[in-house]
């Protein structure tokens, strides 16, 4: 089905250039008050607001679809209560969010003429989002101190956690609604404030706030706001921009974690939230995103939501310990090499794990230690050099089957490196490679089929990979007479296909349209063969 995204500038009735936007859903536009009527009577009524926010005893607050949702539609789009610097990042704009380098000769970043901080130039320091924390700042004489190390790759900054706090703090005189919105989410500050991140936001963060700019709010409050971003907020990249920061939505915000989501969800270039419905949502179920990483075994996943959301999860995936046929957290038994080791009970990390064939078992601490060991191998490889990632799986052939998590990461950084970086660029890569790289996308797909169904962003990246890589193997094949024409254009059909069904998930994110062009034109011209 067409994804709904694209009717976001034409008239719903008419189809001419419209702006006027249905309050309800915020997804259809219209050109006047009446074409709306008409669409509401034609049946925009019953598809407008398909979710609703319902409270569950384990969950708590959460959306829920109020009726049938259609894989690809988007299910709302939502402005930005606040929008900034990650935590601790890169110098980053504070008007546009981009991150700064030096050009040619320059010695050190521009800066705003009044409160110091590093900007792009002149024009951005007249941003909106920039100019009320600036005037605070200078009002109070503050100076940042971020400069540029010349030669240097530059590094990341404590100093900008204190931005989005601040902006928070400034919404309760010039939106005290959204103030209040922001105030009434999750928190768990009662939790965070024994980790060692909030006491060092307790010294910094807090002296900025109360000390440095003389603003009038308690400690429990600013450290609440900190809480309450770190429960809630979404990372936005916008890479085509060189722009990632994180951002509040209290619509969002609602939705409840599942390692199996309903969900994808993109950011415009308005830093807009839009949700979209990767599978079928029965009405009544609860819209899920996840708050993990897919490629990540249920140890891993659940260890993540418990230190950083503060909860246990009991979805479909972390009960079942096949991981939903992926064994994704498991290994090869050591005893008889064909069975793969499994945990007990998933949802109890201490219980043993055990051989799905053989009697084998092992004490958990084996595996997490294991696990711990592993993740230290793989962050020490060269991350520019597919030989030493190619190394690694060679080394754990007989103790990581290929869906390992473990694999699974180091066969997807793989799949990145082959066709995108100097010395193994697509025209560069040998037969061998291209079979390689096939195989490495198929066997992802085949995970991301069950991990991430649907329009998912994962799917959609794999599935233009896999395209690309098959189009240049048919290409190369059929000029050195290993395939004849009707083979090519076979092989070009399905690579045509798997197109298709990508350009229909990443089109639902409009700031991929120039790849998705790019991606478009080079299969039409091999097509051409
Ligand atoms: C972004 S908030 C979601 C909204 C939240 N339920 C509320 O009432 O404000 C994240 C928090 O919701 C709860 N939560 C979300 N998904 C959950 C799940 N699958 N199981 C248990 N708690 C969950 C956890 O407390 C988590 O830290």
């Amino acid at each position: 089905m067409a994804p709904v995204i694209s009717s976001i500038s034409a008239c719903a009735v008419c189809g001419i250039p419209a702006t006027l936007k249905c309050a309800g859903c915020k997804n259809i536009v219209y050109c006047g008050k009446d074409h709306q009527k008409i669409h509401w009577r034609k049946g925009h009524k019953a598809m407008c607001k398909c979710i609703e926010l319902k409270t569950d005893e384990i969950m708590g607050r959460m959306l829920c679809a109020t009726r049938d949702i259609k894989q690809g539609e988007v299910i709302f789009t939502e402005k930005p209560l606040v929008i900034g610097p990650k935590l601790n990042c890169h110098p980053m704009c504070l008007g546009c969010h981009r991150f700064l380098t030096l050009k040619p000769k320059e010695r050190n970043f521009y800066k705003c003429s009044r409160c110091n901080w590093p900007l792009c130039g002149p024009d951005c320091e007249k941003s909106q989002l920039h100019v009320p924390e600036c005037n605070l700042m200078a009002y109070r004489n503050f100076k940042a101190q971020i400069d540029a190390q010349v030669g240097l790759e530059p590094k990341k900054e404590a100093a900008y956690c204190t931005i989005v706090p601040l902006r928070c703090c400034l919404l309760r005189s010039s939106d005290p609604g959204s103030f209040q919105r922001l105030m009434d989410l999750q928190s768990h500050l009662e939790k965070r404030i024994e980790t060692p991140l909030y006491r060092v936001l307790k010294a910094n963060l807090v002296t900025f706030i109360k000390t440095i700019l003389n603003l009038d709010f308690d400690e429990e409050t600013i450290l609440k706001i900190a809480a309450v971003l770190d429960t809630n907020a979404f990372e936005i990249r916008h890479q085509h921009k060189n722009i990632k920061v994180r951002g509040l939505y209290p619509m969002a915000a609602m939705m409840a974690h599942s390692c199996v989501p309903n969900t994808a969800h993109t950011f415009n270039e308005d830093f807009e939230f839009v949700l979209i419905a990767s599978v079928d949502i029965p009405k009544g179920t609860p819209i899920y995103t996840t708050y993990g990483q897919t490629l990540q075994g249920t140890l891993q996943r659940r260890e993540h939501l418990r230190q950083n959301k503060f909860f246990e999860c009991f979805c479909e995936r972390c009960g079942d310990p096949t991981e939903l046929s992926t064994f994704a957290g498991s290994f090869i038994c050591s005893k008889c090499r064909s069975g793969k080791m499994i945990p007990m009970n998933p949802f109890e990390v201490a219980a043993p794990w055990k051989c799905s064939t053989c009697e084998n078992s092992i004490p958990a601490l084996q595996v997490i230690n294991g696990n711990r060991a592993m993740l230290k191998e793989i962050s020490e490889l060269d991350q520019t050099n597919p030989k030493e990632f190619e190394a690694f799986i060679l080394k754990y052939r007989d103790t990581l089957h290929g869906t390992n998590t473990h694999m699974l990461q180091v066969k997807y950084a793989l799949i990145q490196l082959y066709g995108n970086i100097p010395g193994f660029h697509m025209s560069q890569l040998n037969d061998a490679a291209l079979i390689r790289k096939v195989d490495l996308c198929r066997e992802l797909l085949e995970v991301a089929n069950e991990l991430e169904p649907g329009y998912s962003f994962f799917r959609g990246y794999l599935l233009m990979d896999l395209q690309a890589v098959l189009a240049i193997q048919a290409k190369r094949d059929f000029d050195s007479k290993v395939i004849d024409r009707e083979e090519t254009l076979k092989r070009l059909t399905e690579a045509q296909d798997l197109l298709k069904e990508g350009v229909l998930i990443l089109g639902l994110d409009p700031s991929l349209k120039d790849f998705i062009s790019e991606k478009t034109r080079e299969l039409n011209q091999i097509m051409q063969f």
